[in-house]
């Protein structure tokens, strides 16, 4: 294959992945040619992108969460979830699949999955999604706690991670202030007993977030799975046994 058509090859490709998953091409990459030609080089190495197609999903991501499930059992039918900075939707996918997974019990009630980020979500057959909404601010809070309709969740995940900066010390405060915000988000939404799962960049701070997670939840554990690129320093933080909050 000569140089220009390598490169339409790779432009199509770009284009129809950044279609499904726009938030995965790195902001500091687009229109670098070299390094955006190495990301999309990495795309089409990766068994989980490819997957992720064949299955339907709307990202890799879907992987890590599947695997983080199949060992850590947090979705389980008829539970309440709210997915945090669900966009484009691979964890909502994989959410609403597991919650109404019971066929055995026809009449067992069907679960309930609440997607939210700050950018927009394409609809997701199952879920209620509230796109366009920073979950930082108090009205987007208000509004998932509306649609909760008074239940309390069995599950909070959050993907969310802040459009990186580059600048680490700058990266590691700002998904920092959003793991603090869902922590708190999940202690007044959550049922006791549910889970918490969040994605965290390591850094000096994780195990800051790890003991205070553990004034409300029985067990915290960090956890890495196999899907998730072993050079990125994403982890994922798990609550579970949610403790309530006891009067001091
Ligand atoms: C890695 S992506 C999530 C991928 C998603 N779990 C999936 O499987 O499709 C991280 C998301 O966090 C969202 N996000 C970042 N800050 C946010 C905020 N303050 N409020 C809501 N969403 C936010 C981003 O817009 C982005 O879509």
């Amino acid at each position: 294959m000569n140089k220009a058509s390598c490169h339409t090859l790779l432009k199509r490709y770009l284009h129809t992945t950044t279609q499904r998953c726009k938030h995965v091409v790195p902001s500091n990459l687009k229109g670098k040619g070299s390094s955006s030609t190495k990301w999309v080089t990495r795309q089409l190495k990766d068994p989980y992108v490819e997957k992720a197609k064949i299955l339907n999903y709307r990202c890799r991501s879907a992987f890590k969460l599947l695997e983080i499930d199949d060992s850590q059992h947090i979705l389980t039918p008829g539970h309440v979830v709210v997915d945090c900075g669900a966009a484009p939707g691979s964890w909502t996918q994989v959410a609403v699949q597991r919650v109404n997974a019971d066929l055995s019990t026809p009449h067992k009630p069907i679960g309930v999955v609440i997607a939210v980020d700050k950018q927009q979500i394409h609809p997701i057959p199952g879920a209620v999604v509230f796109g366009n909404c920073d979950l930082l601010s108090k009205a987007t809070q208000d509004k998932v706690q509306n649609a909760l309709h008074g239940k309390q969740a069995d599950a909070v995940i959050s993907d969310m991670a802040p459009s990186a900066t580059g600048v680490k010390e700058m990266d590691d405060e700002n998904i920092l202030t959003l793991c603090y915000t869902v922590l708190r988000f999940a202690v007044l939404v959550s049922k006791i007993d549910a889970s918490l799962l969040m994605k965290m960049w390591q850094s000096g701070f994780t195990s800051k977030l790890q003991k205070d997670m553990e004034r409300f939840y029985d067990k915290v554990k960090i956890i890495k799975p196999i899907s998730s690129r072993s050079d990125s320093a994403e982890i994922f933080l798990l609550g579970k046994h949610f403790k309530g909050i006891k009067p001091s």
